[in-house]
């Protein structure tokens, strides 16, 4: 049994703009994906995945891929997964050069579902990782990068940049624009999520913000203002020293920052009223900035605070469902000891 693991993001800047080839700056945060792996005798693949749970409620199914099991989740969902764990095996077989390889798959993961924090990056590059490993064969994590992209463009019908996949496999704070995907050096930044229990749909708000761009000049202009402030925000951090712990005076001007992309995701229609509820919620609790992050719609908000108060101010916020630290995740894809 090969198991690996990986983590989500929260994005400090950059979201949907970085679709356009803006930069976008995500940080990888200490909640992660576990995919475990054991190779068949035959070429089939079965599934075990624990945490596929939406609403609250927590399902597990088990079956080929070919066969549908007939599970109580919604039938889109359990499309979807099926779809980034096939993609995830069809990766690692070409990898491994060993295109009839079945597995036996179990997936744990302590990632909201579809909520921004990059469940399906996590997912898929622990998935390639794991598989590949499983068949003798090793990849650097540049390479599971690459192929994990390769997978959540082709199930997100090429809605997808590089940003999550590849910021997931490296671990700690990245830069990707367009095809220039980096790793930078950040201070640990004081991330409190707040969770609605909700998710958006990535595919359509994406291709929402496409439209608006397509119909406005004053859209298009927004999400070039979004890559604006993003370059500003990689100043900031380039002058910060990553090993002391961020000065207040930073955590203010990336504050800033935050709100005013915060605002400009919510002119480019992906905010939603739970949002800016959070939003506003661990702004007035004093944090330095807050912002959604991921596609929106619903799902998570990141603010910058570091004492108790953003997180215990979301605890009693009608709309927030769960509010927790997220502490910047160092390590990206690692095999784990089980
Ligand atoms: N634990 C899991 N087990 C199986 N599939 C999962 C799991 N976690 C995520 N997935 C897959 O990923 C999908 C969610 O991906 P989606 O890109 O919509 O959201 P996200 O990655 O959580 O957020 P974002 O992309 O906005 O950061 C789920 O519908 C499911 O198909
Ligand atoms: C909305 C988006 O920018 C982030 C989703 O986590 C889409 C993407 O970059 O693939
Ligand atoms: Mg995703």
């Amino acid at each position: 049994m090969t198991t690996c693991s990986a983590p989500g993001k929260v994005y400090l800047f950059g979201e949907h703009a970085v679709v356009y080839g803006e930069p976008a700056v995500p940080c990888a945060v200490e909640r992660r994906a576990r995919v475990s792996v054991e190779p068949r005798e035959d070429d089939r693949v079965r599934v075990d995945a624990a945490d596929l749970s939406l609403d609250g409620f927590t399902v597990t199914w088990g079956g080929s891929i070919d066969d549908r099991p007939d599970v109580d989740v919604p039938a889109p969902l359990l499309a979807a997964a099926m779809e980034y764990i096939e993609a995830a095996v069809d990766q690692a077989r070409a990898a491994a050069a060993a295109p009839d390889a079945g597995f036996d798959i179990t997936v744990e993961s302590d990632i909201p579902l579809g909520a921004g924090l990059g469940s399906s990056a996590a997912v898929v590059v622990a998935g390639i990782d794991a598989a590949t490993r499983a068949l003798g064969t090793e990849l650097p994590p540049e390479e599971v990068a690459r192929r994990a992209y390769e997978a959540e463009y082709e199930v997100q019908d090429g809605q997808a940049s590089r940003a999550d996949t590849y910021c997931s496999a490296m671990g700690g704070a990245v830069r990707v624009e367009g095809d220039d995907t980096r790793t930078i050096d950040a201070p640990a930044l004081p991330f409190v999520v707040g969770y609605d229990g909700g998710a958006g749909d990535t595919g359509e708000l994406v291709a929402g913000v496409r439209a608006l761009r397509e119909e406005h000049a004053f859209a298009a202009d927004t999400v070039e203002t979004v890559g604006d402030l993003t370059r500003e925000g990689e100043r900031l951090l380039a002058e910060a020293d990553p090993d002391a712990p961020p000065s207040e005076a930073l955590l203010a001007d990336l504050g800033e920052l935050m709100d005013f992309n915060h605002g400009l995701l919510a002119a480019l229609g992906v905010s939603s009223r739970s949002l800016d509820a959070m939003v506003w919620a661990a702004r007035e609790a004093g944090a330095h900035g807050a912002k959604l992050t991921g596609a929106g719609g619903g799902g998570c908000t990141v603010a910058l605070d570091p004492t108790d108060e953003t997180e215990h101010a979301l605890g009693y916020t009608a709309e927030c469902e769960q509010s927790f630290r997220a502490e910047l995740a160092t390590e990206g894809v690692r095999v784990e000891d089980r």
